[in-house]
């Protein structure tokens, strides 16, 4: 099903915008990151937020998820205030958030999502468990379920964070950098995998490469201090050299996806620039 006809059927049941942000603004003490930000991210959608480093990706998905509070400005997630839509929020974060050495398996890590459904005591219950391996089939890595964390690769890793991400059934999926550091094969493969999940969850996800992920996401929320939505068909080179300055050599990337669009930055991570 298309971004378009989830957008549609959501539209038809009255539910409450994803995310639905307006006259935001966050500094962290006297330094200003974002300022008068409104943003409404319709049922259904996959958007992707870009922009140049320190433009405040990270700081506007830790304020949707509650973890910060705005200094002015109101946000609403599913109809709720951020910490108490939180339980059904999948987030999966820049950096795990785990030393990739300590001894816990793949499977222990999925059930760390878990605990996002409420308080809880005892061990794992059947159902725990049934969830965590339906939530590692459907990213294609049942297979690493008893693998120590450490002896993944960057891909496999990936893939088992959307896991745990997955594993406390949440309505939207919030996702920063989930490729950054893995190279172009593996971020195709999960962004393919993101597309599927988007048949049946709202994706906000926060990139580096506008080009990549402009062949996905239904809408691109460009982000320095202050935010603009483009749809994908609008972006050009100009919405680019706005965004990230003079930095920036427009190259061509190929999609096997279908859709036209075909610039790229090539100031940020490796595999691609
Ligand atoms: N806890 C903090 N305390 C003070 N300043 C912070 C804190 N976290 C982030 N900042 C600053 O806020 C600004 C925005 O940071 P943020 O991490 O939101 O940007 P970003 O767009 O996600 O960057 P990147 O693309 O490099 O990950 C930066 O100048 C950063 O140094």
């Amino acid at each position: 099903m298309s971004n378009g006809t989830n957008r549609a059927r959501a539209a038809g049941t009255g539910e409450p915008p994803a995310i639905a942000i307006t006259g935001l603004h966050f500094a962290y003490g006297e330094v200003p990151v974002l300022e008068d930000v409104d943003l409404e991210v319709s049922p259904g959608e996959f958007l992707g937020v870009v922009g140049p480093n320190a433009g405040g990706k990270s700081t506007l998905l830790k304020l949707i998820l509650g973890l910060l509070k705005p200094s002015a400005g109101r946000i609403r997630v599913l109809g709720e205030p951020p910490r108490r839509a939180r339980k059904r929020i999948g987030y999966v974060p820049q950096y795990p958030g785990f030393p990739r050495e300590f001894p816990i398996s793949v499977e222990d890590v999925v059930l760390m999502g878990r605990f996002g459904l409420g308080w809880r005591l005892g061990p794992w219950t059947r159902d725990d468990r049934a969830a965590a391996a339906a939530a590692l089939d459907e990213v294609e890595a049942l297979d690493l379920r008893e693998r120590q964390i450490g002896t993944l690769s960057g891909g496999q890793l990936q893939r088992v964070l959307l896991a745990r991400a997955l594993v406390g059934e949440p309505r939207l999926l919030i996702l920063d950098e989930p490729t950054a550091n893995i190279d172009q094969r593996l971020e195709g493969e999960i962004f393919e995998l993101l597309a599927q999940l988007n048949r049946r969850l709202t994706i906000v996800v926060v990139s580096h490469d506008i080009a990549f992920i402009s062949a996905y996401v239904s809408r691109v929320a460009c982000l320095n201090r202050t935010l603009v939505c483009h749809a994908t068909d609008s972006i050009d080179g100009q919405t680019i050299q706005d965004l990230y300055g003079e930095h920036v050599r427009q190259i061509q990337h190929d999609h096997d996806h279908g859709e036209p669009l075909a610039l790229g930055t090539t100031r940020e991570h490796g595999p691609h620039g």
